[in-house]
């Protein structure tokens, strides 16, 4: 993790007091006021004159001295003129290390760092760690082993780490080791005096603390060093400010050499450029603080000031050393080295872990019950002693009633109850006694305690002015530095005056007292320190389990009411529930109830109208058989008055019995008056009863009304719940009939896709059979491109061999014209040989003619006849040669016929073509035969020729030899 620099600074209280400040300082800035202006510079914190050691640590060197614990290098250093203060913010004011509130950074560093370590080993198992120190002063250009000055110390650059080869490395366990190692090598540390310091720091010194922890978690093992390096810089101020002659201006220019190049790095390292090179080799300071400068270390820087006007010029240089240093950035990282197996080590940490809080819970639980025992064993006892006491009152008061009774009845009383008396005064006198020697007790162990710790500070006092003294005693002649060589300064320091060696023996046996007292002090403190914090763990955890417990408590008590309450809105609403069901049933039958009553209401109208209707079918029946029968009477009463008007003519003659039947009529019209009254007065009643009827039927219908709307109501909501189980099945019916539809459209669809499967099936078989017709006639392509290669070639073959035979026949018929030359030459020959034979003969007879002519001509004739037959058979051979050369000739068109035929009718097929080949073949082989046949003609012809002609030019030469 890369991290600037810190830098800090540190105003110090004024020399001289006098004057006001020209540093203007807050929090995190300091204002300077220059010649020719104000400048602000700005730090990470401004500690002023009232600023307090502690302060001065907790923000500077605390996180860097954790740091280095847990394994990351950390460096702090004092920079700054002398004077400035920089010993006193490190290490603190003389003699003042073991000031609580006066020490410097480094005791408290060291304490803290131990603090740490130790807090760790408690707190872990498996935790060690081994603490080294090295402590040694840059002087001259030269290092020097503050804890061995014989020692010579080279320096080693290892890449990752700069080693002091040769410097003492001191083993601590504890900060009071650490800080007694501190004060030897200070002790050695140069310091002379400046005309500004009397103290003054003329070397750099370095404290070097290695740290290795090693922790074991399971198998796991984690091992971390680092280095703190907590550093004094001599001064930093300019030669003129010091007035050094001599040996002292040689220091201050080795100190500045030093301190320049520190500038001189710092400056690159602020402004990093690529390829920069940083002169860490220059100077033994900055190539041992090489890691604390850009390097893996934390670092913080505390710039020391004066704030008074005449030291204005070295404060604003060392703020510009402040600033560019907080421009440099570091790249801690932690030192560790784990080993083990990293899983199982875990898991084993892990299960350690778990056994310990086991262990821890079960002992927390052992405690608590121990104690509850006792609570409860001395709440019996208190019982007891209750219980006792209230017996041995009421004893005392029964004796004491006694005592008053006796006192009372018998004279001896006054003396029993003085007895009494004496009795309890003894008592309290005892217990008074014993609570008394008590108190002394606790007086006298109180007043030993003080003693003791008036003989422990006592010790101590007398061990610090002894420790002082001593080193009073081995500075020679105080602090002001006598001799001029270095070599010689340190061979005084370690040659004390036999004066002071007495007070050297007692002094290191006071040293030895207080050191065991020490040792025992610090044991105790070690040990109340593991018990108390044994105590605390156990309290806390125990609290912490009474905490879960309480805790568990309270949320089974919040689970419980929370069940309560859920059990409670259980039954709410089961009740409910059931009331629901109830109001539902309820509302069930209610609405059977209406539903039948609708019904019965139904039934109801429609009998009254039926009723209605039978009425009014009645009421029309009767009104019609009424108005039919007053119609019929009317009818009849016509045709009577007809049938006396038409009889009135004999009304005169039967003038009685028209009165009698007047009279009858009359009577007759009466009854009828009457019946026609009574059936009026029955069409009254009858015409109130439809009125009642009609009223009856209003009301009915009414009610009926009233039973219609409310029957229209419901059937209205019939008809709405109708008309949505309507909508519903309409929506239904869409919804199936899209279903359908779209079942159809899936079929149809799938039929479709399957038509199209179908059809896709044929076009892959329609293109496979494609394909294969493709590559069926891609291979017949490839055939006949093969074939008619073939052809080409057979043709090319063909023709060449055509034209072997063309050139076969030329030469034969070249041969045979040859041949026939042949025989014309022969021919010519012969007719030559004969010519020249005939002369010959002629010469011969014309010779023999000399000779016996008989014999001659025997002889004669006989070579006539075999001439004759050989030339006769030559002849012969040679006609049957040139038609037996005709033939060929012949056979030979005849093929050439035939092998254009054949060509012809090549491709036909392919058992012709190779049939035509093989033909060719056999053909052509029959040619190579017949040539051969005709070449051994030829030879035996042109042999026979020549042995032909070869006898008779022997014979001829025989007989011409004996000659
Ligand atoms: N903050 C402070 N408060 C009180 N006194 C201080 C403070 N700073 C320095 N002093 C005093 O000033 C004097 C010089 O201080 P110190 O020796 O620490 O200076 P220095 O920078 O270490 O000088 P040198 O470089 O010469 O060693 C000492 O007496 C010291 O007690």
């Amino acid at each position: 993790m890369s991290q600037f620099i810190k830098t800090y600074g540190r105003i110090r209280p004024s020399a001289n007091g006098s004057g006001t400040s020209p540093l203007v300082s807050t929090d995190k800035a300091v204002n300077v006021d220059l010649d020719n202006g104000r400048k602000t510079y700005e730090l990470h914190r401004i500690f002023n004159s009232a600023a307090t050691q502690e302060d001065v640590f907790a923000c500077v060197s605390k996180k860097i001295v954790e740091d280095s614990a847990d394994g990351f290098n950390g460096t702090v250093f004092a920079y700054g003129q002398t004077g400035s203060g920089k010993t006193h913010t490190m290490l603190g004011p003389t003699n003042s290390w073991s000031d609580p509130e006066h020490k410097g950074l480094i005791p408290r560093s060291i304490e803290y760092l131990f603090e740490l370590l130790d807090a760790k080993t408690r707190e872990f198992q498996k935790f060690t760690f081994s603490v080294n120190v090295e402590f040694v002063e840059l002087y001259n250009e030269e290092i020097y082993d503050l804890l061995n000055l014989k020692n010579k110390v080279q320096l080693r650059d290892l890449g990752k780490e700069i080693q002091l080869d040769g410097a003492k490395s001191e083993t601590v366990d504890n900060s009071l080791d650490l800080m007694h190692v501190v004060q030897r090598g200070w002790v050695s540390r140069s310091t002379g005096s400046t005309a500004m310091n009397n103290e003054s720091s003329r070397s750099h010194a370095l404290l070097i603390i290695k740290i290795k922890t090693q922790e074991v978690t399971g198998g796991l093992v984690k091992e971390r060093s680092s280095t703190l390096n907590l550093v004094d810089l001599a001064g930093s101020e300019r030669q003129s400010h010091t007035k050094a002659t001599g040996d002292r201006l040689k220091e201050a220019t080795n100190i500045n050499s030093s301190l320049t190049v520190l500038g001189r790095c710092i400056r690159i390292l602020s402004k990093p450029t690529a390829g920069s090179y940083v002169p860490y080799r220059d100077s033994h300071l900055t190539h041992i603080l090489k890691n604390s400068l850009g390097g893996n270390s934390k670092t913080a820087v505390i710039v020391n000031m004066h704030p008074d006007r005449e030291f204005l010029a070295e404060s604003t240089s060392t703020l510009n050393f402040a600033q560019s240093c907080a421009l440099i950035k570091n790249a801690a990282t932690r030192n560790e080295v784990m080993t083990g197996d990293q899983e199982n080590s875990y898991k084993k940490a892990i299960q350690e872990l778990r056994q310990e809080v086991d262990e821890t819970r079960a002992k927390v639980r052992e405690e608590f019950g121990k104690r509850l025992d006792d609570s409860e064993e001395m709440q019996r006892r208190l019982t007891k002693e209750n219980e006792e006491l209230k017996a041995a009152k009421i004893d005392l008061q029964s004796q004491i009633d006694l005592a008053r009774v006796k006192y009372l009845f018998n004279g001896d009383a006054e003396q029993s109850l003085e007895e009494h008396k004496k009795l309890i005064s003894s008592l309290s006198d005892k217990s008074a006694s014993s609570l008394y020697t008590l108190k002394l007790e606790k007086e006298a162990s109180e007043k030993r305690c003080h003693q003791l710790q008036q003989d422990l500070n006592e010790l101590r006092s007398k061990y610090e002015s002894n420790l002082s003294e001593t080193l009073r005693l081995q500075t020679p002649n105080g602090k002001v530095r006598q001799s001029s060589s270095r070599s010689e300064r340190r061979q005084t320091l370690y040659k004390p005056s036999p004066a002071t060696l007495a007070n050297y023996v007692e002094e290191s046996e006071v040293a030895e007292r207080l050191d065991e007292a020490n040792t025992m002090i610090c044991k105790l403190e070690s040990e109340k320190q593991t018990l108390q914090s044994k105590w605390e763990t156990a309290t806390e955890s125990f609290v912490e389990a009474e905490k879960q417990i309480k805790e568990l408590e309270s949320s089974k008590s919040v689970l419980i009411t929370e069940k309560e309450q859920l059990s409670k809105e259980f039954d709410a609403v089961r009740r409910e529930n059931e009331e629901n069901v109830e109001k539902i049933s309820k509302n069930r039958k209610d609405l059977d109830g209406l539903l039948l009553k609708i019904a019965e209401y139904a039934k109801e109208i429609e009998n009254r109208k039926q009723e209605k209707l039978t009425i009014e079918e009645k009421h029309g029946k009767e009104m019609d058989e009424i108005t039919n029968h007053h119609k019929s009477v009317k009818e009849e009463l016509q045709s009577q008055i007809r049938n006396l008007s038409a009889s009135n003519s004999n009304f005169s003659e039967s003038q009685k019995e028209a009165n009698e039947k007047e009279e009858l009529l009359q009577q007759r019209l009466q009854s009828l008056s009457e019946e026609k009254s009574a059936l009026q007065k029955e069409l009254a009643n009858k015409a109130q009863l439809l009125a009642d009827a009609k009223n009856d039927i209003k009301e009915c219908s009414k009610t009926s009304s009233e039973l219609h709307s409310k029957i229209v109501e419901k059937s209205e909501m019939i008809s709405t719940l109708k008309k949505k189980v309507e909508e519903n099945d309409a929506e239904l019916k869409i919804k199936a009939e899209l279903i359908v539809s779209l079942e159809q459209d899936i079929a149809k669809k799938a039929e479709l896709i399957k038509q199209q499967a179908a059809k896709l099936d044929e076009n892959v078989t329609t293109l496979s059979e494609q394909n294969s017709m493709k590559r069926r006639i891609e291979e017949a392509i490839e055939i006949e491109e093969n074939w008619k290669k073939r052809y080409a070639a057979l043709e090319d073959k063909r023709q060449t061999e055509f034209n072997d035979h063309q050139r076969d026949i030329k030469n034969l018929k070249l041969q045979s014209n040859m041949l026939k030359e042949q025989g014309t030459k022969a021919e010519k020959q012969l007719s030559q040989k004969r010519q020249e034979f005939d002369k010959k003969v002629e010469e011969m007879e014309q010779q023999f003619a000399q000779m016996s002519t008989a014999a001659l001509k025997k002889q004669e004739e006989k070579i006539r006849r075999d001439s004759m037959l050989q030339y006769e058979s030559t002849i012969q051979d040679k006609q049957d040669e040139i038609t037996e050369l005709k033939n060929l000739n012949e056979f030979y068109s005849k093929q050439h016929d035939e092998d254009s035929h054949a060509i012809a009718n090549m491709m036909n097929t392919r058992q012709g073509k190779l049939s035509y080949v093989e033909k060719i073949r056999l053909d052509k082989m029959e040619q190579e035969k017949t040539i051969i046949q005709q070449r051994a003609t030829i030879d035996r012809l042109s042999k026979g020729h020549r042995e032909a002609n070869r006898p008779v030019l022997r014979s001829r030469n025989q007989e011409a030899a004996p000659q």
